[in-house]
């Protein structure tokens, strides 16, 4: 932020506050570089002329809902507007055409309602107050009347509210181009009952969420010539595969491995389960269960949740197998063997887990091992192969663990666009991309670091959009955005 040199006495302005952020008041002397302070909280405060901002005293007492028209678009006039909107639990502001949404943490359904979603029909952007099924409008009218597809960016960090307001443009889409389908389910009835599946095996608990997606999401909505959704085609992206072996507390590991450990008895006996602490991969961690999380109910849910997406039961069985088979596979410890550089099955314990993960798997036991605790390396003389010591058949039991879980989501995720079904002769569409949020993790591997600059450098982008936005008119653009 430039250094702001029109502070004099008596200027109203803002301060960095540890606490609130920013807190405003008025400059009662300067001597320098220093402007002394008087808060609105009656704290006296000395900061450099170059970090505090002006206040905008004119401002309207209930903020605007469009801030490029802010008299001063820096982050204390910014937050102040929100937070001024927000204790009126209105949650949505414009940018220009960018939507700022702030999560609520409660449900508000006259905001979400069918007679809202008739209000937003058809009305331009600026008529009514800022709303998600505004932005949905626009991007669906722009696609209809100008022949072209559009996106919609949601962006934020984790916890958000990037799935839920994902889930609203869904819907509202579903609403202006919603059609039967064959045997009574909508193609779009059918995306938004897919997300039980996604999330049982692609969201966790995290420290800021405790239904954090921990994958990006593109869904594709086609339409056909009339505007009537012809297709629908979900798309996956960097899947956190670190966690399948790396969790620590207070997080979770995917929510299918609890979900699973609660399942009824015989599944519980079927897949050689017992309680989640006892699995390496889900014990790292002292979080085992979640406040409002009941993974009894949510194993059968996500059952129920496979039904209606298609996904039969012989399918569901050999999802689950995988599933068990990952757990006990974390559970395989090894010992040195007698040769240098050589690993064996630790233990009877081991040996137990190593057996049931190859019958869980349908394979050859002995070449599951074999697997682990040898490699095979290709010399133009041929294959050699050679032994490992404990550390790296350590390594290619989580690698091998990482990659058949991440295969497992790729396979449900293509299963899942296979039984909604895609329309070839569509020649348009809304994408709708759910980046999921960043964060800093205790130990940053480089699937971690990949995804965290992935997306630091889309938010980057977008922010920078931000700025260009708000300088400019915004008549006339064609890109819509969410954060
Ligand atoms: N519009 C909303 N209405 C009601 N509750 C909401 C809304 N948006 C978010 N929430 C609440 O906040 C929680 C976190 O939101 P959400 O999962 O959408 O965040 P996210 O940005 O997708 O996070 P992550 O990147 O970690 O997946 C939700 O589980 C829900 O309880």
């Amino acid at each position: 932020m430039a250094p702001v040199l029109n502070i004099v006495i008596g200027s109203h302005v803002w301060v960095a506050d540890k606490d609130l952020a920013w807190i405003d008041g008025e400059v009662f002397k300067i001597d320098g570089q220093n402007a002394h302070v008087r808060t609105t909280k009656g704290k006296t405060v000395t900061a450099n002329v170059s970090d505090i901002h002006p206040k905008d005293t004119e401002a309207p007492p209930d903020g605007v809902d469009d801030m490029t028209r802010l008299s001063y678009l820096h982050e204390p006039g910014v937050l102040d507007n929100l937070a001024v909107r927000y204790a009126k639990n209105i949650i949505y502001t414009y940018t220009g055409n960018i939507l700022i949404a702030i999560n609520p943490f409660q449900r508000l359904p006259n905001l979400v309602d069918v007679q809202t979603m008739e209000k937003y029909k058809g009305a331009n952007l600026g008529d009514l107050d800022p709303h998600v099924f505004a932005i949905a409008d626009v991007s669906y009218r722009q696609m209809m009347n100008e022949g072209k597809s559009n996106s919609i960016l949601v962006s934020g960090e984790s916890g958000a509210g990037k799935t839920e307001t994902t889930k609203l443009l869904m819907r509202y889409l579903a609403f202006l181009g919603g059609r039967s389908g064959t045997g009574g389910r909508t193609v779009e009835q059918q995306v938004l009952e897919s997300n039980p599946v996604l999330e049982a095996f692609g969201n966790a608990k995290t420290v800021r969420n405790n239904n954090s997606s921990r994958f990006g999401k593109f869904v594709e909505l086609q339409f056909d010539k009339s505007g009537k959704i012809s297709g629908a085609a979900i798309r996956t992206y960097l899947l956190e595969r670190s966690r399948v072996c790396q969790t620590s507390s207070p997080e979770r590991n995917y929510h299918c491995f609890y979900f699973l450990c609660s399942a009824p008895s015989e599944d519980i006996k079927k897949y050689k389960l017992g309680d989640p602490s006892s699995f390496h991969y889900l014990n790292q961690s002292s979080c085992i269960r979640v406040d409002g999380i009941n993974d009894a109910e949510e194993y059968l849910a996500t059952r129920n949740a496979m039904d209606m997406v298609g996904i039969t039961e012989e399918e569901q069985e050999a999802i689950f197998r995988v599933v068990a088979a990952v757990l006990h596979l974390g559970n395989i410890s090894f010992a040195k063997g007698t040769e240098a550089d050589s690993s064996v099955i630790k233990d009877a314990k081991s040996r137990f887990h190593l057996n049931t993960a190859g019958e869980l798997l349908m394979c050859d036991c002995e070449k599951l091992e074999n697997a682990l605790i040898k490699r095979e390396i290709n010399t133009p003389e041929g294959v050699i192969t050679t032994t490992v010591g404990p550390n790296s058949a350590t390594v290619s039991r989580d690698g091998f663990a990482k990659q058949i879980y991440s295969r497992l989501f790729d396979w449900l995720v293509n299963r899942i666009n296979a039984s909604i079904g895609q329309d070839p002769s569509s020649d348009k569409l809304i994408g709708v991309l759910d980046i999921y949020g960043f964060e800093s993790f205790k130990t940053n591997s480089l699937n971690n670091y990949a995804s965290t600059s992935r997306t630091k450098n889309s938010s980057n982008i977008l922010t920078r959009m931000y700025s260009k936005w708000s300088r400019r008119s915004t008549q006339g653009s064609r890109l819509t955005g969410v954060t």
